[in-house]
């Protein structure tokens, strides 16, 4: 489990009594899904840097599976909305390049980032340069290469936000397919409304001036969700007018679901 506690985050030359956000109390169960939304410039990538241990808070804790976060733990992965693969490496050695980092194993490495390359379709590009590739297969690419390490936790900052949307559907549908096979706790951080309420558990909405969270809502549905179907458009309903303040709410202080949406 992910656990956040009164946590606060300022960055060099902002004043005492400013913060990029305050007060953040946050449980992510281990294996769900959540999802961060929330208006431009409310936090939400610094506070995923924070969990990443990539950027350090000025007050409260943070911890994962009760190990405290002071600098990029192991069991994390990250990814972000650029692939970021090295171009001189073909596809398969993206892929194994965190576990060369890591002196890991490369037979067992090289059987599973095989496997991660086949279900996401692109083993075939397995010996391509990433820049014979589209978008959308090169962002398949770094999710394998996130995966590939069987990370616990993997944290995505608007990791298919340069797609179009079809692809960016697509990858959504093979990210919940790959956790089928390899659960992990996912935290996204994502501008769309409409992707998490389609890949979250759970959805936390952030607010801005300052930085904080708005609510959490729990995405209690089955998948896969389609959003011509009533409760998945009742949920981003909700959301989106968490997001523009339309319903006069204050900040959210508990860490918990505090919002039930009705779905009937
Ligand atoms: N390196 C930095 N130095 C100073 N201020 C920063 C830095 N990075 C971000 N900020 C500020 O911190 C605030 C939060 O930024 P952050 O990128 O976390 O927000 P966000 O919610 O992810 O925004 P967006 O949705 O636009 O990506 C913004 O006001 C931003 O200008």
């Amino acid at each position: 489990m992910i656990e956040l506690r009164g946590v606060a985050h300022r960055y060099p030359g902002q004043a005492d009594e400013e913060h990029t956000f305050t007060g953040v109390d946050l449980e992510i169960p281990r294996h769900s899904f959540v999802a961060v939304v929330g208006r431009s410039g409310c936090g939400k990538s610094t506070l995923l840097n924070v969990i990443a241990g990539l950027d350090a808070p000025c007050a409260g804790s943070v911890s994962i599976d009760g190990k405290a976060v002071c600098g990029p733990p192991d069991a994390v992965s990250l990814m972000f909305q650029a692939p970021t693969l090295l171009p001189w490496l073909p596809v398969l050695d993206n892929v194994l390049f965190p576990l060369r980092i890591a002196g890991a194993d490369l037979a067992a490495g090289r059987d599973r980032a095989l496997q991660l390359l086949e279900l996401c379709g692109i083993a075939d590009r397995a010996r391509a340069r990433p820049q014979q590739l589209s978008g959308g297969m090169q962002q398949r690419v770094a999710l394998c290469r996130a995966l590939v390490s069987q990370p616990s936790v993997l944290l995505m900052d608007e990791p298919f936000g340069a797609l179009d949307a079809l692809t960016r559907e697509l990858m959504g549908e093979e990210l919940l397919r790959l956790r089928e096979r390899q659960p992990q706790t996912v935290l996204m951080v994502t501008h769309s409304i409409e992707e998490a309420v389609l890949l979250a558990d759970r959805v936390v909405v952030m607010a801005p001036d300052p930085g904080r969270i708005r609510e959490i809502i729990d995405v209690d549905l089955p998948r896969p969700r389609d959003l011509a179907q009533a409760q998945p458009r009742a949920v981003a309903g909700a959301l989106r007018e968490l997001i523009f303040e339309r319903g006069g709410s204050t900040a959210h202080a508990a860490g918990q679901p505090r919002v039930e949406v009705a779905y009937d």
